[in-house]
């Protein structure tokens, strides 16, 4: 089977369940070798994407691209799929599950234990091998269901909630296995409600409400570029910075003040800064001047709205 990686792109994709459109005709790529986080609130069309990306769902209108064309069947083979609806074996054992999926999915008995018990080490399960799905916690079934979806070497993960249900020692082995994924150049695309998550991991974001797009881009690209808020920490009463040009001040409390740089151009916010900075060591010293990045939730609720 060819497990070559491509750029996974969705054009003008839609999908309708009779009068109701869940997806309207939906653009963005997720490019190789990035973890692309996919993001919206309940209901946003998410789920019923992937499904269309995998195949699993028709497509009313509109395509999913593998590369330049058209993804087969065969492509969507290739790609690790981890579907909102779980669909383990309840009372099967863990490693004789995957190790059985693994060779549906083409790997040889002994390939596929291998790569079944070397993930389900990376993922701590490695003493759980023998246990039933069911006698797991949830979050560990979890694991199990992530190790399904990356034992194949896929040439791209599809990702639905993946992170959902994890303990933080979880999220960061599983956020390490999916960067071993895309530094061999396969484009991941995960879903998650976790705003704090997706931003510390992802490269780019879709932001998706009410089936369309909202939004698309890098973290910061996001955030609107740098940061224009700053925080200023002076030696002394800050309440000069009222008096700058260029800077709207938000906050005065004692030393500490909180600034927006007004400016157009990058340039002339640096430019600014630096007069800030000379403004405050004129007037007894500063101890930080430092921006603040807004969390990402502010502007999924901006582009939400
Ligand atoms: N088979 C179906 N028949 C009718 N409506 C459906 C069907 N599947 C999904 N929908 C509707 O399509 C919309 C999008 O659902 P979807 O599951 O894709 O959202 P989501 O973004 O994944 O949400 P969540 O974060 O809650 O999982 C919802 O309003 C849902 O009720």
């Amino acid at each position: 089977m060819d497990r070559t990686s491509q750029t996974i792109t969705v054009e003008g994709l839609t999908r309708r369940f009779g009068d109701f459109t869940a997806v309207d005709h939906v653009d963005f790529t997720v490019p190789q070798g990035q973890m692309t986080g996919f993001v919206g609130g309940n209901g946003a069309g998410k789920t019923t994407t992937m499904r269309m990306i995998m195949g699993v769902l028709t497509i009313s209108e509109g395509r999913v691209l593998w590369g330049d064309r058209p993804i087969t069947a065969a492509d969507q083979r290739t790609i690790g799929y981890m579907p909102e609806e779980r669909g383990l074996y309840p009372k099967q054992k863990v490693a004789d599950q995957l190790i059985y999926l693994g060779q549906l999915r083409g790997l040889s008995a002994r390939r596929s234990r291998e790569s079944v018990m070397t993930l389900l080490e990376r993922l701590g399960l490695g003493e759980r091998t023998d246990d039933t799905v069911e006698s797991l916690s949830l979050g560990n079934q979890q694991r199990v269901q992530i190790a399904a979806a990356l034992m194949i070497e896929p040439a791209a993960l599809i990702l639905d909630e993946p992170f959902s249900g994890l303990d933080p020692d979880a999220v960061d082995s599983m956020a390490d296995l999916l960067r071993e994924h895309t530094a061999r150049g396969v484009p991941v695309l995960f879903s998650s409600h976790q705003l704090d998550l997706v931003d510390r991991l992802c490269d780019q974001l879709v932001i998706l409400a009410k089936g369309t797009v909202r939004a698309t881009g890098t973290p910061t690209q996001l955030r609107g570029g740098a940061p224009r808020r700053h925080k200023l920490v002076a030696v002394r009463d800050a309440g000069w910075v009222r008096d700058l040009s260029g800077v709207t001040t938000l906050d005065v409390d004692g030393p500490t003040a909180v600034l927006d740089l007004t400016g157009d151009s990058e340039a002339e916010r640096q430019r600014v800064l630096g007069e800030v900075l000379a403004e405050g060591l004129r007037r007894g010293g500063v101890t930080e001047l430092t921006p603040i990045v807004p969390p990402l939730s502010e502007v999924y609720r901006e582009v939400t709205a």
